[in-house]
């Protein structure tokens, strides 16, 4: 499991720990580790041109302290300093006596020019979001030469304990991050300006407590995927019921019928107009269609503005059965939801649900899918490369693999679909939304292999995607 925290925890933990070590200890073990990871990051020090970009605290004092350790690997290492009064002066020290140099202002602009790399030591987790002067210039010259980034810590200017990016701020090509993750880190937009996340233990460990954020790695997802057993039989399996689709949007039957059956579950029943039927049924004699029991429900792709589905959605949700509701289901939601209710909304409909802008919602994903899952007591699953899952008892996952050929027309009722399926054979909201969303995901790195794939590609390689998690043979 990754599991990330907040700002106040991460700072309680390292009061803990520092007070059982000697002053400096944990800077030296961050410092040392964010330098392995740029001499990996170089492919080799010697030689290699980097420039640090030291701020006033003491994530200045890392990036100075591994420019010093690259310095003493081979590596040409100069240091903007942001502010000269305020910077750390051990680690100026330490650079300096490496054979590393302090630059003149009206110096920066070469050195950018000739470095392999900058390392971002402009704030860390005590930064307020935004860059102030004159780290925008410093910026400003980095992006016009498109030098790659390392990050300590974070991206400079992400809001670390949410991941919104609401100014100015760094966009690296890795972040080496200490002790632990920060919620920035996985929650885009700040998820995408921290680029790869390489993570460096300094023993924070004993001292974190339950985590803010979590993100399923391969085995928490593999532990967490149902499987038969000798007893089981298909109604044990769990049967999920699936009211998607129109005549006017027939596809959206066959997807997300197409999601269920590459689920988990003994059987999928379908409910829906003459016309989608023929095609769930020409393209699946095992699935059942018309009513009758399940173990969940999957409302909502595809039902156009019927009032008797508008109705169906309503009874479904006050049946007290699990219910995923997606897409146009989502316009049909009672004042509160009762019972284990998962909502898959993308950003637009989310926005809409809200009563805000889009636009609003993409810059604050995880604030949005809070409100809502209290808003309606329900898990909120938020569909994006980074996917929010926010249950309504404030638990918050994410899921950080993803492949963006998997935002293709349809694949979220494939995503419903899965998910479903994983409600019906008995996961909660939570957890069928975070392994359902790892699934689809996983379902489109095989796919797609590195080009385009289509919804229908997408389920068809879920049960491989399942197969492989478990452990199965390719
Ligand atoms: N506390 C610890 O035990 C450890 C901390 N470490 C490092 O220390 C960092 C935290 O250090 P600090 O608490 O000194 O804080 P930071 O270095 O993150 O930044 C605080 C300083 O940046 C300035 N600042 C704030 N927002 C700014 C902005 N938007 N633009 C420009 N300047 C801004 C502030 O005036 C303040 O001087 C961590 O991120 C990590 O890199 C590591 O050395 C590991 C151990
Ligand atoms: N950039 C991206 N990278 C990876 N997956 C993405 C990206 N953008 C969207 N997705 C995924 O694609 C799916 C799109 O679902 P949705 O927006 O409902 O589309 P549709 O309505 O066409 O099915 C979701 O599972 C979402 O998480
Ligand atoms: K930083």
């Amino acid at each position: 499991m990754r599991t990330a925290y907040t700002v106040d925890r991460i700072r309680a933990a390292e009061q803990a720990l520092m007070a059982q070590l000697p002053p400096g200890t944990l800077m030296q073990r961050a410092a040392a580790g964010l330098a392995t990871a740029c001499a990996d990051f170089l492919g080799g020090c010697y030689g290699a041109e980097v420039v640090v970009v030291a701020g006033t605290g003491d994530n200045g004092g890392d990036a100075l302290y591994a420019g010093a350790r690259l310095a003493r690997r081979g590596a040409r290492v100069s240091a903007i300093v942001l502010d000269q009064a305020k910077v750390h002066r051990g680690g100026v020290a330490a650079l300096t006596t490496a054979g590393g140099w302090v630059l003149a202002p009206d110096e920066y602009a070469t050195a950018i020019a000739g470095a392999d790399l900058v390392l971002d030591g402009i704030v860390g987790i005590g930064g307020k979001p935004g860059l102030r002067p004159p780290a925008d210039r410093v910026l400003d010259l980095v992006e016009e030469h498109a030098v790659p980034v390392v990050a300590v810590d974070v991206p400079s200017g992400i809001d670390v304990d949410t991941g919104e990016t609401p100014a100015r701020h760094v966009r690296a090509e890795l972040t080496v991050t200490f002790g632990a993750h920060k919620i920035g880190l996985l929650v885009d937009p700040g998820a995408t300006a921290a680029g790869l996340v390489h993570l460096v233990d300094i023993g924070l460990g004993p001292y974190l407590g339950e985590p803010d954020v979590e993100a399923l790695q391969a085995d928490d997802v593999a532990e967490r995927l149902p499987e038969p057993s000798r007893a089981s039989h298909k109604y044990s399996r769990g049967v999920v019921g699936v009211v998607a689709g129109s005549e006017q949007y027939t596809g959206a039957a066959v997807l997300a019928v197409g999601g269920a059956v590459a689920g988990p579950v003994g059987m999928v029943r379908y409910v829906g107009p003459p016309e989608p039927t023929r095609y769930v049924r020409a393209r699946w004699p095992d699935v059942v269609c018309g009513e009758g029991r399940v173990q969940a429900w999957v409302v909502g792709s595809g039902l156009g503005d019927d009032p008797a589905r508008a109705d169906e959605v309503r009874r479904i949700l006050a049946s007290g059965l699990p219910v995923l509701v997606d897409a146009d289901g989502l316009r049909h939601l009672p004042e509160r939801c009762e019972g284990p209710v998962l909502l898959t909304p993308h950003e637009g409909e989310l926005a809409r649900l809200l009563g805000v802008e889009r636009e609003a919602v993409t810059a604050r994903r995880l604030h949005y899918a809070r409100a809502a899952a209290a808003r309606w007591n329900a898990t909120v699953l938020l569909k994006g490369a980074t996917t929010v899952v926010a249950a309504p008892d404030g638990r918050v996952r994410v899921n950080t693999v993803s492949v963006p050929w998997v935002a293709t027309a349809g694949s979220g009722d494939v995503l419903s679909g899965v998910c479903g399926s994983l409600l019906a054979a008995g996961l909660d909201p939570l957890e069928a939304g975070s392994v359902g969303a790892y699934l689809h995901q996983t379902a489109g790195v095989l796919a797609s292999r590195g080009g385009p794939i289509t919804a229908d590609d997408l389920a068809r390689a879920v049960p491989a995607a399942y197969r492989m998690l478990l452990g199965g043979d390719e």
